[in-house]
């Protein structure tokens, strides 16, 4: 398991853009027949992804970085269908995942694995320490909490999915769900914000070939960007803003997890303060 170590604010304006990527950014996370986990020191989030093949399931192993005996002993875990559709068995349990659902797995989940009924599906995995057991629960797409925010006039009109938070599925800290610009808007997260109290992780999604979306972070007039493919993920510290604009829309799957579980707890940046 590839370990990413934490961010001092200052360190950010002294890194190189590969440097930047290579602490941030995670690429290639969606391999065929594989399950790609990275642990980030940020918050201990563990983030991964699988793309099983139909007919071969992929189990989700234990690693010896978690000093565990099995991965979920400690952890709780979020699998999200990016794309295509499969099923995630958890101890004989079999929760059937299309696009845009997310299975929460709560702590003490022994037994975990995941299959594809379709070629190209995608399941992204985030996981986060918890202290209390919350039972397994599936949230199918059109069960997510969908509010739309932002406007068409400055290309940030979009629909915002909460699949896993404090007024929904219970955790212990993970808070997440998936947005999706509409079409002809380009911008998410706008205005930008901060939450000084939780990492955010964003994996983008439904981009093409040719698209790539403009990440940027970075502490209020000191930003840096990271330029971001489909099925790329990037790690925003908490002091970090986190927004981006895409050469078309797409969507983002957001990932947080902390000191506390309270979406609206974010600190407004205007624009000019960018
Ligand atoms: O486009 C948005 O606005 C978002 O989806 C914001 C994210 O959910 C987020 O960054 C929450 O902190």
């Amino acid at each position: 398991m590839e370990i990413r170590h934490a961010t001092h604010p200052d360190e950010l304006g002294r890194m190189s853009d590969e440097e930047l990527r290579a602490r941030f950014v995670l690429s290639n996370l969606f391999e065929a027949g594989r399950l790609t986990v990275v642990y980030s020191h940020e918050d201990r989030m563990v983030l991964g992804g699988v793309q099983p093949v139909p007919g071969t399931p992929v189990q989700l192993e234990n690693y010896p970085e978690l000093r565990a005996d099995y991965f979920c002993q400690r952890r709780e875990l979020a699998v999200t269908a990016l794309s295509g559709s499969g099923t995630v068995v958890v101890d004989g349990e079999r929760y059937p995942l299309s696009y845009m659902d997310a299975l929460y797995i709560g702590r003490g989940a022994r037994d975990i694995s995941f299959e594809a009924e379709a070629e190209d599906t995608n399941f992204f995995l985030s996981s986060a320490v918890s202290h209390s057991d919350y039972p397994t629960t599936l949230v199918p797409q059109a069960e997510a909490l969908t509010t739309e925010t932002g406007e068409q006039e400055t290309a940030n009109r979009r629909v915002v999915r909460k699949h896993i938070h404090e007024d929904g599925v219970q955790s212990s800290q993970l808070v997440l769900g998936i947005t999706a610009p509409k079409t002809g808007n380009v911008w998410n997260s706008m205005p930008p914000h901060t939450h000084d109290r939780r990492t955010e992780v964003y994996a983008y999604f439904d981009l093409a070939e040719d698209d790539r979306v403009f990440h940027f972070m970075g502490l209020p007039g000191q930003t840096r960007h990271v330029v971001l493919k489909n099925r790329d993920v990037v790690i925003s510290p908490s002091w970090s803003m986190h927004f981006g604009v895409g050469t078309t829309n797409y969507s983002f799957l957001w990932v947080m997890a902390g000191e506390n579980q309270s979406f609206g707890d974010m600190d407004q940046i205007s624009v000019p303060q960018i």
